[in-house]
């Protein structure tokens, strides 16, 4: 499948990075990036071509990722407006809705909406997808396989739900590298050197998803087995429930998903 990402930033790297890793041929894979220092980065890190400006190698593919900022859009496709024939477009555009794009490309609708992450990098990650209902199962197939190449795939049935995927796993990473951070401050604060530190917090992000994943047990439960009664955690996870830890995430996560729809709005408006 020939590829080519409008948009050669940090999430368009991640999900080029991963596929590559993970077998792509890189001749098959293009980039259009404003920014001629973000094409030098995109062909010496990956061996893709990428270039400044549309042109019709570009065009000429199978699957179109729009991988610019929602901004950015509107200014970026203007372009691709009536040269589309038959290209799955994907957007990965946080809030940007496919009436919008649609309308952006002169009534193209062969469009899917996508919500990846950048753990893509490393073959990890994990992306919301929503088709238009125009799109056919070959199409839809396609969306899948490139995101299955660099993670694990959810469909859901509704748009509005990428804003929630966007909440929870788009921008998750975010959270999880905050949480780092935080272990390892703590850890800093107790004299921990930064790398023992970062070594401990890590280290125990990574084990503790990975005992989640392989548990039939609800992360929960797995909580509980460490918590004795009396113990250290207990002192711990008191002081969180006491700081609204728990509540704050929560809201933080329906933050993320209002911030999506507000940009959906604001940006259809134009
Ligand atoms: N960074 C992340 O973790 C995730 C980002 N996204 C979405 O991915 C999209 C890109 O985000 P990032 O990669 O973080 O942003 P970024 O700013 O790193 O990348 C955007 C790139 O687009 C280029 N660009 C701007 N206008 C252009 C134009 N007219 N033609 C060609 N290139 C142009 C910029 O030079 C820049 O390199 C956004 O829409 C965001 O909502 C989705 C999931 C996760
Ligand atoms: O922060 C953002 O808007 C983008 C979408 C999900 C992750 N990064």
């Amino acid at each position: 499948m020939r590829i080519s990402f409008l948009g050669g930033g940090n999430m368009a790297s991640a999900l080029i990075g991963g596929l590559i890793d993970r077998g792509a041929d890189a001749s098959a894979i293009q980039a259009v990036d404003l920014l001629p220092e973000s094409c030098a980065r995109l062909a010496e890190r990956f061996g893709v071509r990428a270039v400044t400006a549309i042109d019709e190698a570009f065009v000429d593919c199978d699957l179109l990722v729009l991988s610019v900022k929602p901004q950015q859009m509107r200014e970026a496709i203007a372009p691709l407006s009536g040269k589309l024939s038959g290209q799955l477009v994907v957007s990965i555009a946080a809030g940007l809705r496919l009436d919008d794009l649609a309308r952006w490309l002169g009534g193209y609708r062969r469009l899917v909406r996508c919500m990846p992450n950048t753990p893509a990098l490393i073959g990890a990650g994990v992306s919301g997808l929503y088709a238009d209902p125009s799109v056919d199962a070959r199409g839809r197939d396609a969306a899948e396989s490139i995101m299955k190449a660099v993670g694990s795939v959810v469909w859901v049935e509704h748009e509005p739900l990428i804003d929630a995927v966007t909440a929870v796993s788009g921008s998750g990473p975010a959270y999880v590298f905050h949480f780092i951070e935080a272990l390892e401050a703590g850890g800093r604060s107790l004299g921990f050197d930064e790398a023992t530190a970062r070594r401990l917090a890590i280290d125990t992000m990574l084990g503790s998803a990975r005992l989640a994943a392989a548990s039939d047990e609800p992360p929960g439960v797995l909580r509980e087995r460490v918590t004795s009664k009396g113990g250290t955690t207990e002192a711990a996870l008191a002081s969180m429930a006491q700081s609204g830890v728990f509540e704050a995430i929560v809201r933080a996560i329906a933050a993320a998903e209002a911030r999506g729809r507000e940009l959906g709005d604001a940006l259809g408006r134009d």
